[in-house]
């Protein structure tokens, strides 16, 4: 008779089920449906050393196994009954609240991005509008952006119009930087219904946390509506701008709802330092000087 501290979903945690596959959501390979009873499973029938990507799941995703070991995994049904763990082993047995919400919230993550995937090919449920998704990919690309920008700004004969475009480009820097750190950080490989069709990368935009495309849209938007004086109708056309293109993203099946999220927030807060750190004739005149030289 299993103690109900060792089971998980009333299952024991010894007893067969399904294996860990790639491309499952145990592997954040956009699995889909059901993905959170899966990965607990995936858990439960890891065996030292048998498969590599239970290795993997067992140090980086359980909270169970990277605070020690998981006798039960261990143990065949030929043993005789293991002697009780120590107090503070019988706690780690258990997943902590941290835990399961963490793993929920990828659950339904996963979950969510899949469905809400519907032009991820040209055969998906909304395939036929693919064209127009790929349009908003470029309307949010970080080079039209970042050549536009330095375009206005060597055509613009106002130190007002100069002052704001030099700021825009920083930002826009920035945010290349601060996104190709995180990926290359977190390292969460995009979804597994992405068609690898994207118009010029980097090598950490095959990574997909967070999503480029939606801290840009942030970033811009949030800029733009701070720093030009736009009638209503314009200023709620470039928010729907951000949320359409961070949208758009999942729907070409490129992100997950949570890159997304992330993104969008990062690229507010990038505004922030931004505006904090603003680049003016005061406080580095340098940069204004050398250009009043050309
Ligand atoms: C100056 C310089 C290094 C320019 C590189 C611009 C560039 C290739 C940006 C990448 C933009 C991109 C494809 C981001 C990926 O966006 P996600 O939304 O898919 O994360």
């Amino acid at each position: 008779m299993p103690s109900p501290r060792r089971t998980i979903e009333g299952r024991p945690l010894g007893s067969s089920g399904g294996s860990s596959v790639p491309g499952s959501p145990a592997h954040g390979g956009g699995g889909g449906s059901g993905g959170g009873r899966f990965e607990f499973q995936s858990l439960l029938n890891c065996r030292a050393g048998a498969d590599p990507a239970c290795a993997r799941l067992r140090a980086s995703d359980s909270p169970v196994h990277r605070r020690g070991s998981f006798p039960l995994a261990a143990s065949g049904p030929a043993q005789a009954a293991p002697a009780p763990p120590p107090e503070d082993a019988r706690m780690n047995l258990n997943p902590s609240f941290l835990g399961i919400a963490l793993r929920s919230l990828l659950a339904i993550d996963l979950w969510l991005s899949k469905k809400l995937g519907v032009c991820a090919g040209e055969s998906s449920a909304w395939g036929s509008v693919r064209p127009l998704m790929k349009l908003l990919e470029i309307s949010g690309h970080g080079i039209p952006w970042l050549l536009g920008t330095l375009y206005c700004l060597l055509r613009s004969d106002s130190w007002a119009g100069r002052e704001v475009l030099m700021n825009l480009l920083f930002a826009l820097l920035l945010d290349l930087l601060l996104v190709a750190v995180i990926k290359g950080l977190v390292r969460r490989r995009r979804p597994a219904h992405n068609q690898k069709d994207m118009f010029f990368t980097l090598s950490v935009d095959k990574y997909s946390f967070p999503s480029g495309h939606a801290t840009r849209a942030a970033l811009v938007s949030r800029f733009i509506l701070n720093h030009l004086v736009l009638a209503i109708p314009l200023r709620v056309l470039v928010v729907l701008w951000a949320f359409v293109l961070g949208l758009s993203r999942i729907m070409l099946g490129r992100h997950n709802v949570t890159d997304v999220a992330f993104g969008f927030f990062l690229g507010y807060m990038q505004y922030s330092i931004v505006d904090y750190c603003w680049l003016s004739p005061h406080n580095v005149p340098v940069l204004f000087v050398l250009w009043n030289q050309q």
